[in-house]
């Protein structure tokens, strides 16, 4: 089974640029799950222009599915999420002033980084996993990291969908299988939406879990929150 976790970052985005309180991103995070999502993703960055630090600490007593903080683990995210123990955190290589996340770790060059992070983690229980791009040798290294899963970047797969589903899907292929084999376990995320999301789903062998937001968010102006997440869950579960 794969679990829809939906990303809310989106939600804060549109509260700040008013710098009042509407929507309400904890309400948005209560009634998604109320809807049937099986987590809640946020990824806070440093300079808060989404979901703010003080947002994932009001979510954790609201969160009763998986949560899910992504992010990279400076001192100040690190010490977050420390202190929120959540179900999952996904280590995310972003730039300060990147738009959103652009590329996967590089699991070699930064093996010893991520170990030492990753050991940190898990010694408070806390399950991990590596954003990486559907490269073998990063999925291969990200496994000796010691991360629990990795989380496949998905943002070619939908660039390349819309021409070559076929082709899109091949890479990602490749690397689930490698990741089975070596029993790591799969995420996946990014530009994920309801047209690409269930040829996804359908050809990654033991896909665990999908983060979405940007197009999650963007189809409910039209469809309402409620019918996308019943909508998503019924892709994910072909
Ligand atoms: C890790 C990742 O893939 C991103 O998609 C990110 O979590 C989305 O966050 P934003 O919507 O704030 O760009
Ligand atoms: N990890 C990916 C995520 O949380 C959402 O990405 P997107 O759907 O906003 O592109």
């Amino acid at each position: 089974m794969t679990k829809l976790s939906v990303n809310i970052n989106k939600i804060a985005t549109l509260r700040n640029s008013r710098g009042g309180d509407t929507p309400n991103v904890i309400q948005f995070a209560k009634d998604v799950q109320r809807f049937g999502a099986q987590g809640v993703t946020v990824h806070p960055r440093p300079d808060e222009r989404h979901i703010r630090y003080q947002d994932v600490r009001d979510l954790k007593a609201e969160v009763y599915t998986e949560f899910n903080i992504e992010g990279n683990p400076i001192k100040s995210f690190m010490d977050l999420v420390l202190e929120i123990k959540p179900t999952q955190v996904t280590l995310v290589p972003d730039a300060e002033d990147a738009i959103t996340s652009n590329a996967g770790w590089d699991t070699i060059k930064h093996k010893a980084f991520l170990t030492e992070v990753i050991t940190e983690f898990k010694a408070n229980g806390i399950r991990t996993s590596i954003f990486v791009d559907p490269i073998l040798k990063m999925v291969e290294n990200a496994k000796n990291t010691g991360a629990d899963r990795i989380e496949l970047y998905t943002e070619a797969y939908a660039e390349d969908y819309v021409n070559n589903r076929e082709a899109a899907i091949k890479p990602y292929v490749d690397a689930a299988v490698l990741a089975n084999g070596l029993g790591i376990g799969i995420n996946a995320g990014h530009d994920l939406s309801l047209d690409n999301i269930e040829f996804f789903q359908k050809h990654i062998p033991n896909l665990l879990e999908v983060s979405i937001g940007h197009a999650l968010i963007a189809e409910s102006l039209y469809l309402g929150i409620e019918n996308v997440v019943q909508m998503y869950l019924h892709r994910l579960s072909k």
